[in-house]
């Protein structure tokens, strides 16, 4: 299997506007890599750099050193830590994904829309788009009596629900699953399961966040545990 991520050496370090002497460390001495269509989980404490490590690839934040090498199919292999905003912009579009339950939404755009949109992006017909987005919502249990609405009022599993929709959309290389099994039921929680088992037989990579250690063990290939901002191989994975 072909490298599609190598992290080395990542670290990001965050200065506190109000006090510039005050730096807080988000994740230190990071190395690890993913192959194609792998799935790897991370885990570790609350406040170990979890998600500092995934925003870090997906450029939420800009890493204060290291390289996370992507293999992007646009680019051929870039450095996300010093990558341009055209190219970091142009792989969030059709090859980056990132899942959390905090989705930033686009103001005055309904739930229907979002996936829409995504379809058509991907190059769906229009008049084919609302019928498929319908089957997708359904599909991970947001009720119907939602979908006319605008998402910033969404529940976070809602918003979770949404997102997971969009990506299974736009089938990315590469997705980033920041607590992807929070504050759903049980019934959802299977159809996160569906969509990560689907889109692994697309051929989709994954990074996942979990707390669910039960749900991730069903659904990884490796695990790495973030302790003291290390990550460690998980014995027997
Ligand atoms: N934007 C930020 N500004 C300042 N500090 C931050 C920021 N984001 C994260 N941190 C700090 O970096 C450290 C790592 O946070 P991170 O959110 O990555 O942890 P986590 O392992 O994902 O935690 P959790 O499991 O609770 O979500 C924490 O001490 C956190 O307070």
């Amino acid at each position: 299997m072909k490298e599609l991520v190598r992290v080395e050496d990542l670290q990001k370090t965050f200065t506190m506007h109000h006090d510039q002497e005050k730096q807080i460390v988000g994740c230190n001495g990071i190395s690890f890599d993913l192959h194609d269509g792998e799935f790897i989980g991370i885990t570790g404490k609350s406040g170990a750099g979890k998600s500092t490590i995934l925003k870090s690839i997906y450029h939420t934040y800009t890493p204060s050193g290291g390289k996370i090498i992507y293999r992007s199919e646009q680019f051929g292999p870039i450095d996300l830590v010093t990558a341009t905003d055209r190219q970091i912009l142009a792989v969030r579009k059709k090859e980056i994904g990132y899942v959390s339950q905090f989705l930033n939404v686009m103001p005055r755009v309904t739930a229907l829309e979002v996936v829409m949109d995504a379809i058509i992006e991907m190059g769906g017909k229009a008049e084919e788009a609302s019928v498929e987005a319908r089957q997708i919502l359904a599909h991970f249990r947001l009720p119907a009596s939602l979908w006319d609405s605008f998402p910033r009022t969404f529940s976070g599993g809602e918003k979770l629900r949404l997102n997971l929709a969009q990506a299974m959309v736009k089938k990315p290389k590469l997705l980033l699953l920041d607590e992807p099994t929070a504050s759903l039921d049980n019934a959802s929680k299977q159809s996160v399961k569906e969509m990560i088992l689907q889109l692994k037989s697309n051929g989709t990579s994954m990074i996942g966040i979990f707390h669910d250690l039960d749900f991730m063990e069903t659904v990884v290939d490796r695990q790495y545990n973030l302790s003291q901002g290390l990550l460690m191989d998980k014995v027997g994975s």
